[in-house]
């Protein structure tokens, strides 16, 4: 399997507090990656320099020439004014211009009505965080970044959350999830942040099944 990912020695430290302490990682294509860890451990953190929100003070991250990563890192952030439609144009147009084929199929996959005019500020917390699951998918990226996905999500929208990850995980995207709620979309690889360290774990541990 081809490397799509390779961070060495990452450190990430915020005044005397070092979260992320000399972190290695390499991601294979097809890798399902969840990352557990405490509340300020550094998830966010790691997945915010991976996708080059925030950079590291050392190391590197090398990504293969192919990889096009989809994120959906903290709050989902839109123009609050403009309608879902608007936003998802909008971003769609930034980097490659795709059209909004996929967008509007994951809209209604998602219950979201795209042509609806409504801003995106009267949209609930659960229909911002399936808007935002949907345009870290919507350009067919192949690395997908996903910070607490299933918060605020209500039960059909998490079936929905997990069938369309299967179905991204069947076309070989390679996925990280970063959670406290573990909904097991297949995941073959478990880490775990803890004091700065990133250990991989064997398998899923008993605290993920709760
Ligand atoms: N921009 C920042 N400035 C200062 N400190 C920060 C900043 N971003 C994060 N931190 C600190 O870094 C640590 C890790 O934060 P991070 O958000 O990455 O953790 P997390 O594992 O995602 O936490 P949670 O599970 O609560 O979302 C925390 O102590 C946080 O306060």
């Amino acid at each position: 399997m081809e490397t799509a990912l390779t961070i060495r020695d990452l450190n990430k430290s915020f005044k005397q507090n070092l979260v992320l302490n000399s972190v290695d990682l390499t991601l294979k294509q097809g890798d399902v990656v969840y990352i557990k860890g405490a509340n300020g451990s550094g998830k966010s953190t790691l997945l915010k320099i991976i996708c080059g929100l925030m950079t590291a003070d050392s190391g590197t991250i090398e990504k293969a020439n192919e990889v096009y990563i989809g994120a959906l890192i903290e709050n989902p952030s839109f123009v609050e004014s403009a309608s879902l439609k608007k936003n998802l144009q909008f971003l769609l147009g930034l980097r490659h211009k795709t059209p909004d084929t996929l967008a509007r199929a994951l809209c209604e996959r998602f219950d979201l009505n795209f042509e609806n005019k409504k801003p995106i500020r009267s949209y609930s917390v659960g229909m911002k965080q399936k808007a935002g699951i949907i345009q870290a998918l919507m350009e067919d990226q192949n690395v997908i970044l996903l910070d607490e996905p299933t918060r605020g999500l209500d039960k059909k929208s998490i079936q929905t959350y997990l069938d369309v990850m299967r179905e991204q995980i069947a076309q070989g995207k390679t996925i990280v999830v970063a959670s406290h709620d573990y909904e097991d979309i297949g995941f073959n690889r478990w880490l775990e942040l803890d004091d700065g360290k990133l250990c991989e774990l064997e398998t899923p541990d008993n605290d993920l099944a709760r």
